[in-house]
């Protein structure tokens, strides 16, 4: 089995360390000097608009397409800017690092013509797996993935969440120690989405190391140790997502009224607040602690005016996400209200 491990054993080894990763078609630059690393055994989701060159990147350290050549201040030698995945240089050792992984697409290897079985077969004979050996690990990975009993259907009668399944299942054959996800749950309704997520949790579990792309926000705080948000060919914030999101001053309490001298009491009460004289709305800056609230609303008591209705908005993913790949990539510019 491949070894990802290197020579340092203080720290857990890289499973996918990247330096400068660079990427061109003609004058469109995609990737501009991306870094990565991701701990062994953990879940790292890169996260980006449309367009942002996330599948680039899995294409690139799945050896499907190569890295333009580094920037001189890229360091290493390297042609590929410097990556290493599962221990093995990418370009000095391209087999050994397609031995490492699994890829699942969104440009499934499953074939709809024949039946899930048959593709699993199919996949272990391209593992050269001993025959008996191979149907064993099929039969194993359809029974644990809920396909035994559709194994003997053709695949394209599949819904989207089994042939999704059969996709993970299929690249499971060779036992990766690195699985790439590209935007595994894209069109999956929402128990699928569930599901490959339970699924990509045990997988974890077992000391396998998740590189995913999406653009489900909830899915990389579902299951991410850390989020990298890609814009601009460049890694525009890095961190667990608890970080990500202190990162946006998006939180903020709202108040809404209905009796316009109400709103007018209120917008002298609270002058600090933004406001939106149409909908008849105060949105009050703050992390909406317990304490903050009281303060609010006994300023609005002391004035004697109700607000119709209370909301408080704690930032999350999303806030992130737009604040980072809008305009500008600057934390600090304070967000739109809630969606
Ligand atoms: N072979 C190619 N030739 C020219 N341009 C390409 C090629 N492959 C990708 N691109 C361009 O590179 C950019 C990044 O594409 P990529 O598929 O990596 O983005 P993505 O972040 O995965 O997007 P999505 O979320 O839509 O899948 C896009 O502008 C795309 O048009």
């Amino acid at each position: 089995m491949p070894t990802s491990r290197t020579d340092n054993d203080q720290e857990p080894p890289a499973a996918i360390a990247a330096h400068g990763l660079r990427k061109s078609y003609g004058d469109k630059v995609v990737l501009d000097g991306v870094d990565l690393a991701v701990p062994e055994g953990t879940v790292f989701a890169l996260l980006g608009p449309n367009g942002a060159g996330k599948t680039t990147v899995v294409k690139i350290l799945s050896t499907l397409i190569s890295a333009d050549a580094p920037s001189a201040d890229a360091g290493s030698g390297s042609g590929s800017g410097g990556v290493r995945v599962g221990g093995h240089d990418l370009t000095a050792n391209p087999q050994a690092v397609r031995a490492a992984i699994g890829v699942t697409g969104q440009f499934s290897a499953v074939d709809g013509l024949i039946t899930g079985e048959e593709n699993m077969l199919l996949m272990a004979d391209l593992h050269h797996l001993p025959r008996s050996e191979g149907r064993r690990a099929a039969a194993g990975l359809l029974e644990r993935f809920d396909l035994t009993g559709a194994a003997k259907k053709p695949a394209s009668t599949y819904s989207g969440g089994m042939k999704r399944r059969l996709d993970l299942a299929m690249t499971l054959v060779g036992n990766p120690r690195i699985i790439f996800l590209d935007e595994p749950t894209t069109g999956l309704d929402p128990r699928s989405r569930h599901n490959m997520w339970n699924i990509i949790r045990e997988l974890v579990a077992d000391g396998v190391t998740v590189f995913l792309t999406t653009q489900h926000l909830e899915e990389a705080d579902e299951l991410a140790d850390r989020i990298a948000v890609l814009n601009n060919g460049r890694i525009a914030a890095e961190g667990t997502a608890k970080e990500l999101k202190r990162l946006i001053p998006g939180g903020h309490v709202r108040l809404r009224f209905t009796d316009p001298a109400a709103y007018h009491s209120a917008t002298l009460t609270l002058n600090n607040a933004t406001r939106d004289d149409e909908a008849l709305s105060l949105q009050i800056p703050g992390d909406g602690s317990q304490h903050e609230l009281r303060t609010i609303l006994d300023r609005l008591d002391t004035a004697g005016v109700e607000a119709d209705e209370l909301t408080v908005h704690t930032p999350d993913l999303d806030d992130v996400f737009f604040a980072l790949t809008g305009t500008a990539d600057i934390p600090d510019q304070p967000k739109e209200t809630a969606r």
